[in-house]
């Protein structure tokens, strides 16, 4: 593709030549650029890309995208604003896939990676070809691919949907995080449903206020825009959310709404829990159905809910709603149990924001015959204002809650825990900073039907401590604990 075609959307400021050089790959990384690439320097967190403009020219890059003049010899084109001409260079590159897919953005404080899990499963049973794109990964046509962030940069986004697309890929759930939304790169995406899980305190390192945080939430219904053509467009809407007046007024698309209130278009009615999983009724319109979700927690009847409305107006049975829902495998660190013959019960959970710790620990104990133990931490170079009150939450609900570490990252580990503990009320605690000493020491405690939470890093494979990642997994730690002690006995 020429330079010129590929770049006649942008709103360009200056132009250094008239020579319009054939582009075959876009890159924003100048360690990836060969001969004719396009580069696109973006100023980042670490580094500013605009440093890298002459490696990007001897590496034998093409042409240049920026936001100031550079002193190379190849054309550059300078625009405001980097981020947003590269969302729209990567869809007209990989010729705007999105246009070709049914694309589901499901955004919120918590729920994300869970509902889209269940949309993968109602649309696989309805034979349908769906890709994920998560927290824990990139899925489509029976590979798997690792994520770095939740939401990726415009250009691997655009790239991932082409060769979703190319693949033969019809519908895509995808997770938005909220600092993908800020940061722009979903711009270029066509979405066509828009779901929306809840919003409680989180991210404020990076968004600062709660109203920052609300607005970035905002941009997926914004950008939703009004159903044209035969192209479904809907918003999908928690409504027990306050959140959700706000964000109904954000979007022109059609909304339709779920929860457990009477006024909810997709409803869930009857809930009644079992140790292994939640009985409700399923109520769209006028139609009825009852389901049986091998999920525990009224959360994830929400997460169902989501799943089901999106389906619902893709055009999906109810049948096979029902049917998929009841037949829905566990996803890897939500409420994922480890059970290797013991009498206690041990659970690794993600949760890492008070309210799906509060969530979390409220199905536990509602369930609970005896002792209920959490092994707890919160990450380092993330929102501060979260410790004290994951600590409280904690100890609220434990018989003992073992405060430790989660990522420290850059951050001292015994401060992370000092903001921990500032939170407490009651002395049901301990503070054990090395966290496999702190599941050891859970382990050690239990008795017959006890039940222990190892809660914030669920799926995560590794400890972040000052830039390096260590193996470390909260399921291998505990199977390592129990076997201890069971061969111990
Ligand atoms: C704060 C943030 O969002 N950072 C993201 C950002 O990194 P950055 O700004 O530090 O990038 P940088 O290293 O300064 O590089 C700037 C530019 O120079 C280029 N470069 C760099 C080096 C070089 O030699 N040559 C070169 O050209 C880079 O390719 C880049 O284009 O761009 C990277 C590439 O797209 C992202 O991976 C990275 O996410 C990091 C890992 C991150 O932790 N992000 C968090 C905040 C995040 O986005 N989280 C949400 C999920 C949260 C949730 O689910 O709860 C997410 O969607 O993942
Ligand atoms: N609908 C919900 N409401 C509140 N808490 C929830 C909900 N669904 C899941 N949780 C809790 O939040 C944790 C994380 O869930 P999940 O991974 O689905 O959310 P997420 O939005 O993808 O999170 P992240 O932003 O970190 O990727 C779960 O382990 C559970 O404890
Ligand atoms: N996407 C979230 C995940 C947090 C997981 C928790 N284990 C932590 O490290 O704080 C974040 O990066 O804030
Ligand atoms: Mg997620």
């Amino acid at each position: 593709m020429k330079l010129y075609d590929l770049t006649e959307d942008l709103l360009v400021f200056q132009k250094s030549t008239s020579h319009n050089p054939t582009i075959t790959s876009v890159e924003m990384d100048s360690r990836k650029i060969q001969s004719g690439s396009l580069f696109v320097a973006l100023r980042g967190f670490t580094v500013d890309g605009h440093s890298f403009a002459e490696q990007a020219e001897q590496k034998g890059a093409s042409a240049i995208i920026a936001e100031e003049v550079l002193n190379v010899s190849i054309p550059v084109i300078v625009v405001k604003d980097s981020y947003r001409a590269l969302a729209q260079i990567a869809a007209k590159f990989y010729d705007d896939p999105t246009k070709q897919l049914n694309v589901i953005g499901v955004t919120g404080t918590n729920g994300k990676t869970t509902t889209t899990h269940l949309i993968e499963n109602i649309f696989n049973e309805a034979k349908r070809s769906l890709g994920l794109i998560g927290t824990l990964y990139t899925k489509y046509a029976n590979e798997t691919f690792e994520s770095k962030n939740t939401t990726p940069e415009s250009l691997l986004l655009q790239k991932t949907f082409r060769d979703m697309a190319d693949a033969g890929v019809t519908d895509v759930a995808m997770e938005v995080s909220s600092q993908a939304l800020a940061l722009g790169r979903v711009r270029g995406t066509d979405f066509n449903v828009a779901v929306f899980t809840n919003l409680t305190a989180d991210h404020l390192d990076y968004h600062e206020t709660i109203d920052n945080y609300k607005h970035a939430k905002s941009l997926l219904f914004s950008q939703l825009g009004n159903r044209y053509a035969d192209e479904l467009k809907a918003a999908v809407l928690n409504i027990d959310d306050p959140v959700s007046a706000e964000l109904m007024q954000a979007t022109a698309a059609p909304v339709i709404t779920y929860g457990l209130s009477d006024k909810a278009d997709v409803r869930g009615k009857n809930l009644r829990q079992t140790p292994s999983g939640t009985f409700f009724t399923l109520e769209i319109g006028d139609q009825s159905i009852d389901l049986d979700l091998k999920m525990v927690g009224r959360f994830n009847v929400y997460n169902a809910l989501a799943a089901a409305s999106a389906a619902y107006v893709s055009g999906i049975s109810l049948e096979t709603i029902k049917s998929s829902l009841e037949a829905s495998k566990p996803i890897p660190g939500r409420f994922e149990t480890v059970n290797i013959g013991q009498d206690y019960a041990v659970i690794v959970d993600y949760a890492h924001t008070a309210d799906s710790l509060d969530n979390i620990m409220q199905t536990v104990k509602d369930l609970a015959t005896k002792n209920v133990y959490v092994v707890v931490g919160c990450g380092g170079d993330r929102d501060r204002t979260k410790r004290p009150e994951m600590a409280r939450i904690a100890e609220s609900f434990a018989d003992l809650a073992i405060f430790t570490s989660d990522n420290p990252r850059s951050e001292d580990p015994e401060h992370i825990l000092r903001d921990m503990v500032a939170g407490v009320q009651t002395n049901r605690y301990e503070v054990i900073v090395n966290r496999t000493e702190a599941i050891d020491y859970a382990i050690s405690k239990a008795t017959k039907d006890d039940v222990i939470v190892i809660a914030g890093k669920g799926h995560e494979t590794y400890q972040e401590v000052n830039g390096v990642f260590h193996d470390f997994d909260d399921r291998e730690v505990a199977k390592e604990a129990i076997m201890k002690r069971l061969s111990q006995a």
